[in-house]
């Protein structure tokens, strides 16, 4: 415990500092309070505290005074709530290195973990179970986030109102502005699958396809999360809500989104393989893709576009699997087929 928790102020501690970690570390910092960052990379964690910018993953901001780098992970257990932030096929590597964790964990990251099928909140709950899950989750691109312009998020608080009364006064800001939720499930698919969603609008770009292909993908593709999220026990009400459909559309129309990039680059003509080389900065979807359809299809739960993704990422032409979307039966309207 430093001298300033034991007069006490409470550190919050940020594990991964890639774009959306440093965005939100620095939001949070934005009135002057602590905040502990952890960077896995070697010299990364120094720099940050020398130059106060973290040039490989958010280089357009400089980052507040309050906000502490360190590459020592161990030393994150001493903080009074944790938020994970590191991609979502290497958070559970990252908690088993954790020697003990604070009563609140609030999960930030987008995705399901590819061998296991297992959401954020499981492998947390396994690697920390003395632990209270919570989720921060909604549309927010982490330059505009880091730049202080305004956004909201759900904070879905697996602890109820008890979390959230500890929590919502340790993230929210002028401009962060989280929304209460109890449901921790939903709160993840919608994450999680507005990342596939997105890069099936992106293929919709980079075909040039239009406006109409693209908002009927949107909304096709949210009967798809509703039809998943309430399958796996999630509420309607919160994929309705801004990590859900307010993410969805925010991720589908932008270039700003690593996932519609990807693809863009695909609807482009641009192999997966080519797509996805060489790449420093995370698209969840990649990832999420393949295991949320198995997910799904063990679960009878339809998602044709998520398989289109699918296919695509396992080397299926763009055009081929467009023609095969718009091939499908037709049918009533509705979220039940
Ligand atoms: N960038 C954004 O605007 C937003 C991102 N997210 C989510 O946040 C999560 C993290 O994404 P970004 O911060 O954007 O990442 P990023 O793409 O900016 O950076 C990659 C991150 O992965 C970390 N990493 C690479 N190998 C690792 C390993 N072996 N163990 C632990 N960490 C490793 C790097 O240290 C770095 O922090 C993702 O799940 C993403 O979906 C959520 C909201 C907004
Ligand atoms: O989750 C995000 C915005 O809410 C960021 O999306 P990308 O990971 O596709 O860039």
């Amino acid at each position: 415990m430093t001298l300033r928790q034991a007069q006490g102020e409470r550190i919050i501690g940020v594990v991964g500092a890639g774009a959306w970690g440093t965005a939100l570390a620095q939001a949070l910092a934005s009135d002057g309070r602590p905040v502990r960052l952890w960077a896995l990379e070697d010299g990364l964690a120094e720099a940050i505290n020398t130059t106060r910018r973290n040039e490989p993953y958010l280089p357009s901001a400089t980052l507040a005074p309050s906000i502490e780098a360190t590459g020592d992970l161990a030393s994150m257990a001493d903080c009074d709530a944790l938020l994970i932030v590191t991609p979502a096929q290497h958070t559970a590597a990252t908690l088993a290195k954790m020697p003990h964790f604070p009563r609140d964990l609030v999960l930030c990251s987008k995705g399901i973990e590819a061998g296991t099928g297992r959401m954020m909140h499981d492998v947390a709950h396994e690697a920390a179970p003395g632990s209270v899950i919570a989720v921060l989750s909604g549309p927010t691109f982490a330059h505009e986030v880091a730049a202080g312009l305004p956004c909201a998020v759900t904070l879905a608080c697996g602890g109820g109102e008890a979390q959230w009364e500890r929590l919502a006064p340790a993230v929210a800001r002028p401009a962060l502005r989280p929304y209460y939720s109890d449901d921790v499930v939903g709160a993840e698919v919608g994450g999680a699958v507005k990342n596939v969603l997105a890069i099936a609008c992106g293929v919709v770009e980079g075909l040039s396809l239009g406006q109409n292909a693209r908002n009927a993908l949107i909304t096709r593709g949210f009967a798809e999360m509703l039809r998943f999220g309430v399958a796996r026990g999630g509420k309607a009400e919160t994929l309705n809500g801004l990590c859900g459909l307010g993410d969805l559309v925010l991720t589908c129309s932008s270039t700003s989104s690593r996932n519609f990039s990807l693809g863009k680059a695909l609807g482009e003509g641009m192999s997966a393989a080519e797509a996805l080389a060489d790449k420093r900065t995370v698209a969840e979807g990649a990832h999420t893709a393949p295991v949320l359809a198995r997910i799904a299809a063990n679960m009878d739960v339809q998602m044709p576009i998520v398989e289109a993704v699918n296919e695509l990422l396992a080397g299926a032409s763009a055009k081929d699997v467009v023609a095969a979307l718009l091939a499908r039966p037709l049918k009533r309207e509705g979220l039940s087929v």
